[in-house]
């Protein structure tokens, strides 16, 4: 079975002191031992890793970076590269959010280099994959899918690939009034396990989760997570107060507990 998740991408907010008062916030809300049942994790900006590295130690929740360089060192001025981010204790690494492709020039060529580089270190890399609304008014939005999961994991082995989590975030459900609707996101999620089974076989299809992301909230969270296909919730605004998160783990949570086999 697949351990269900839990995230938050902070994106471009909270200080490393405001990141301490999160992690004291939240793991005094947090049921000790949860865990045990889900996989929780932060991404807080570069800056405030060290902070989350001394306030989140030893507790259920880990932590990563949004981005990194394909490099382990070099001439590449402000960037971070993967050993970094595993000195500073991270477990996962985001590549490819929308914000990433849409502002800053990347593409699925260049992540597939950082995707590649993260796992050789050691990191958790959170794929993100997502059409546009152009791609889904054109109707392509498998197409688009099945283009960057093909282009991101080109060269890595099957026994791999369940290293890897994909995060299917259709873009323009991202940072919108609300998120795409449980029929869209259970024929997305479908389609993105189909894809691997197709191209990996079933076993390593199986093992890979998939969460979803894009508007998600306490409120919409509860459907959303037992759609099928759905492994996790990943959460930006409605997360980045604790209590908005500790909401969302509960949510995953109570949904894992009903997937338990009795
Ligand atoms: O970063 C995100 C978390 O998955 C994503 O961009 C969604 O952000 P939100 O729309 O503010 O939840």
């Amino acid at each position: 079975m697949r351990k269900p998740m839990a995230g938050t991408g902070w994106k471009m907010n909270h200080t490393a002191a405001e990141t301490a008062d999160y992690a004291e916030r939240l793991k005094a809300i947090l049921a000790p031992g949860i865990a045990d049942s889900l996989d929780i994790f932060v991404l807080p900006p570069f800056t405030a890793l060290h902070a989350a590295q001394r306030h989140f130690a030893g507790s259920s929740v880990a932590y990563g970076g949004q981005n990194m360089h394909w490099d382990l060192y070099g001439a590449w001025t402000g960037e971070i590269s993967a050993p970094m981010l595993v000195e500073a204790g991270c477990r996962y690494v985001e590549l490819a959010h929308s914000e990433r492709l849409a502002h800053f020039g990347e593409t699925y060529e260049l992540v597939r280099r950082k995707l590649d580089a993260a796992l050789a270190e050691g990191l958790t890399p959170i794929l993100c994959l997502g059409e546009t609304g152009e791609d889904k008014r054109q109707g392509r939005t498998v197409t688009v899918l099945a283009e960057q999961l093909a282009t991101a994991l080109t060269g890595q082995p099957a026994e791999r690939v369940p290293e890897v989590v994909l995060a299917y975030e259709p873009r323009w459900a991202i940072g919108a009034a609300a998120a795409a609707s449980p029929g869209h996101v259970a024929a997305c999620h479908t389609a993105l396990r189909t894809l691997l089974t197709e191209r990996y076989g079933e076993d390593v299809a199986d093992r890979t989760r998939i969460i979803h992301g894009g508007s998600v909230t306490p409120e919409n969270g509860e459907e959303l997570i037992r759609l099928p296909d759905v492994d996790g919730l990943f959460v930006g605004r409605a997360a980045w107060s604790p209590e908005g998160f500790a909401r969302i783990v509960d949510i995953v949570h109570r949904a894992a507990q009903e997937r338990v086999p009795s």
